[in-house]
């Protein structure tokens, strides 16, 4: 029988220190990912805003032009750093995300936090825009407006990786919206990824809660991978990369500190998971509407 997994893979998650220094969040990153490969991983993820604080303040300083593609080296030296690697380590390289500039022609400037994925021969396979925009207000905790300077990306990000099969791509705040996750999971991704950073106030409450209730959910394998903390920024950032398995089993996690995180998925497990709790072949779309029959996957 065919899996959804055609093969075990070694996923790992890079928990990034990143700092205001670009230049050395790029090699820092190469540094990680190299090393990460040395350790058998085939599919290499970074963090959200890997290549520069996280906060509004700092989008407009650090966004790179993706478009047209591919783009110049000045227009975006990230895409090239992470196409240059991801040929190098011969691996996949899920690049975190980065601020991303639109400027049209009159001038007008759009801003995203923006995915892009590397296949190992250094082409790039898909970008994701953030959906969903981190808005939150808890009086005395946190108060965060992305929607101040970010416009929201506008569709469902599945990537084939052929000789594995399907990943879901998300960044961080979209991991809240579970039709999202049942739309790329039941289209038939493997894994749901989500580079992403939490913060001291929602990380604890949610962070590992949204992992292992979207694996279960699905009944797949999901991986969050945030920046380390830094406690001399201005946003800190959770930490706790962590890999679940489609039983909602945390497979492996990290604390706060930089680290790489690297965790085997067995092919055959999800269907394992499945045969014994058989969700996929119980739901009751005569009594609500089947999510997966919607959802857009272009631009
Ligand atoms: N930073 C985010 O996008 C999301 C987050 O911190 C949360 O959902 O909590």
């Amino acid at each position: 029988m065919a899996t959804l997994l055609k093969q075990s893979v070694k996923l790992a998650l890079i928990q990034l220190s990143c700092t205001a220094d670009k230049a050395r969040n790029l090699s820092h990153a190469r540094t990680k990912v190299l090393e990460a490969t040395k350790q058998g991983a085939k599919i290499v993820v970074l963090p959200e805003c890997f290549n520069s604080p996280y906060g509004t303040k700092y989008f407009p300083q650090y966004a790179e032009t993706l478009l047209p593609s591919p783009p110049t080296e000045d227009q975006s030296p990230t895409f090239h750093a992470l196409s240059k690697l991801a040929k190098e380590a011969g691996v996949y390289v899920v690049g975190g995300s980065i601020p991303e500039l639109v400027e049209a022609k009159k001038g007008d400037k759009t801003y995203y936090n923006t995915n892009m994925t590397f296949a190992p021969s250094g082409e790039l396979l898909a970008t994701h825009r953030k959906v969903h925009l981190f808005d939150i207000d808890i009086p005395g905790k946190i108060k965060f407006r992305e929607s101040d300077v970010l416009s929201p990306g506008n569709k469902i990000t599945l990537v084939d990786l052929p000789e594995y099969g399907k990943i879901a791509l998300a960044i961080c705040y979209d991991i809240r919206f579970p039709e999202l996750a049942t739309i790329a999971a039941r289209k038939g991704a493997f894994l749901l990824l989500y580079p992403g950073a939490f913060n001291l106030t929602t990380g604890k409450l949610h962070w590992e809660l949204q992992a292992r209730a979207r694996a279960m959910d699905n009944q797949v394998f999901v991986g969050l991978c945030s920046p380390a903390r830094d406690m001399e920024a201005e946003y800190n950032a959770w930490g706790h990369s962590l890999v679940v398995d489609p039983n909602a089993e945390v497979l492996g996690g990290l604390d706060e500190k930089e680290g790489i995180l690297v965790s085997e998925l067995v092919a055959g497990r999800i269907e394992e998971v499945r045969k014994g709790i058989p969700l996929y072949t119980q739901r009751r779309f005569d009594v609500y509407p089947d999510v997966a029959e919607g959802g857009k996957f272009e631009e």
